[in-house]
């Protein structure tokens, strides 16, 4: 592969554009061309992140006001970490111009325009591309995603849930009703804003959920969730802010097909699970089914493109417990990106991400 693709990223000085600017800066097969911001426009990456002070001059980008005809001539592929309703104003016109584009926000995730307006509060802004984005898991849509021109890159906690629970409803062995999803995040999954709720003093030493009981992000995980068993599904999900920077952990509790009492039962029953998450990850480069005594731990997942996963049997409650975790801003979202970007340009898949 001798000819570099040139990416651009609209939103780069927030917390996942600063992330894609650290992962494309050193990928072996892109040169990146275009980073935006309005707030920043005409200052360095140095200036603004004084940890990318290292780089060449060579490397050392401005940012630049967005504009999609400047990107579109700049960039052939454009990562957009906008916020939602914002992010459809730039993919409309880069599409047009003939760019591909990978956007970090919800609006294109969802497959139904009313469905996103009982969620999000507003009109779907560009109805006409739900039909054609693809959603950018690359576990599942792997084979979508190589021929996608957009790419909407899935949720953070939608992908801490989905990852776990997809392969056992797709074999049968959980129940499609009674799904509970706890999550707690990083405080940095609220993006790089000065709002009270988020100063240091508010979120540090306290742990607190939010969202209850219909968080935004239900709309794409129960969509994925009835895709995968075939019928509506419909789940009870907490999410919760806790006082890191960085990571997501979750745990399910889901109820096992088969009734589990005796421990041949729950023997049996873990055998079957086993056996479906190999089928599912054993040649996922980034999910880790930890086997053994171990559980996820967001420390273990930091800065990487892993999410890790795990899970336990109740035979006093007949339960399955299934944990996850991930860093909310790699795999849970740009990592995730420049992993669907690898598929789309035919890169290896795990180019720049190990
Ligand atoms: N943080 C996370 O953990 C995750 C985030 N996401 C999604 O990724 C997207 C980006 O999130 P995040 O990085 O946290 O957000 P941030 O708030 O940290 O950054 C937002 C970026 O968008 C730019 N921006 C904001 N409004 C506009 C506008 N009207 N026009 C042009 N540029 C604008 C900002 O720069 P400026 O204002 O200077 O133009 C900034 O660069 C969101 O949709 C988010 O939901 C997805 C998964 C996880
Ligand atoms: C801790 C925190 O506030 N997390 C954000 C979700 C992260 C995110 O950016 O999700 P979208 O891409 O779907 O907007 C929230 O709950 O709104």
């Amino acid at each position: 592969m001798d000819k570099k693709v040139k990416v651009g990223i609209v939103g780069a000085s927030g917390y996942s554009g600063e992330e894609l600017v650290r992962l494309l800066l050193s990928h072996p097969h892109v040169e990146l061309t275009a980073v935006t911001s309005r707030q920043y426009a005409g200052q360095t990456l140095a200036q603004v992140f004084p940890k990318f002070g290292h780089l060449p001059q060579s490397k050392q980008l401005r940012f630049t006001e967005p504009n999609s005809e400047l990107l579109a001539k700049q960039a052939q592929l454009i990562f957009l970490a906008l916020p939602h309703g914002v992010s459809a104003e730039y993919a409309v016109p880069l599409l047009q111009l003939g760019c591909q584009v990978i956007d970090l926000s919800a609006d294109f995730r969802l497959k139904s325009a009313e469905i996103y307006k009982e969620f999000y509060a507003h009109d779907h802004p560009a109805p006409e591309l739900l039909a054609t984005s693809v959603y950018g898991l690359p576990e599942v849509y792997r084979s979508a995603i190589k021929k996608a021109t957009l790419i909407a890159s899935p949720g953070c906690y939608p992908t801490s849930v989905l990852l776990p629970t997809l392969p056992l409803l797709r074999a049968g062995i959980i129940k499609h009703t009674g799904i509970i999803a706890d999550s707690m995040s990083g405080v940095s999954g609220a993006g790089r804003k000065a709002e009270v709720d988020y100063l240091f003093v508010e979120c540090n030493e306290s742990v607190r959920p939010y969202g209850i009981p219909k968080h935004r992000h239900l709309s794409e995980i129960e969509q994925e969730l009835s895709v995968a068993a075939s019928t509506p599904v419909v789940i009870q999900f907490t999410p919760h802010l806790i006082p890191i920077n960085r990571g997501i952990l979750t745990t399910l509790y889901l109820a096992p097909e088969k009734h589990f009492s005796t421990v041949a039962e729950a023997e049996e029953l873990n055998r079957q699970i086993t056996a479906c998450y190999q089928a599912a990850y054993a040649n996922e480069p980034f999910v880790r089914i930890l086997e053994g005594k171990a559980l996820p731990d967001t420390k273990n997942v930091t800065g990487t493109n892993v999410i890790e996963i795990a899970w336990r049997l109740d035979h006093r409650t007949g339960r399955l417990i299934v944990m996850s975790a991930e860093d909310n801003i790699v795999k849970g979202a740009s990592g995730q990106a420049v992993q669907s970007m690898n598929i789309m340009c035919g890169f290896p898949e795990t180019a720049g991400l190990l």
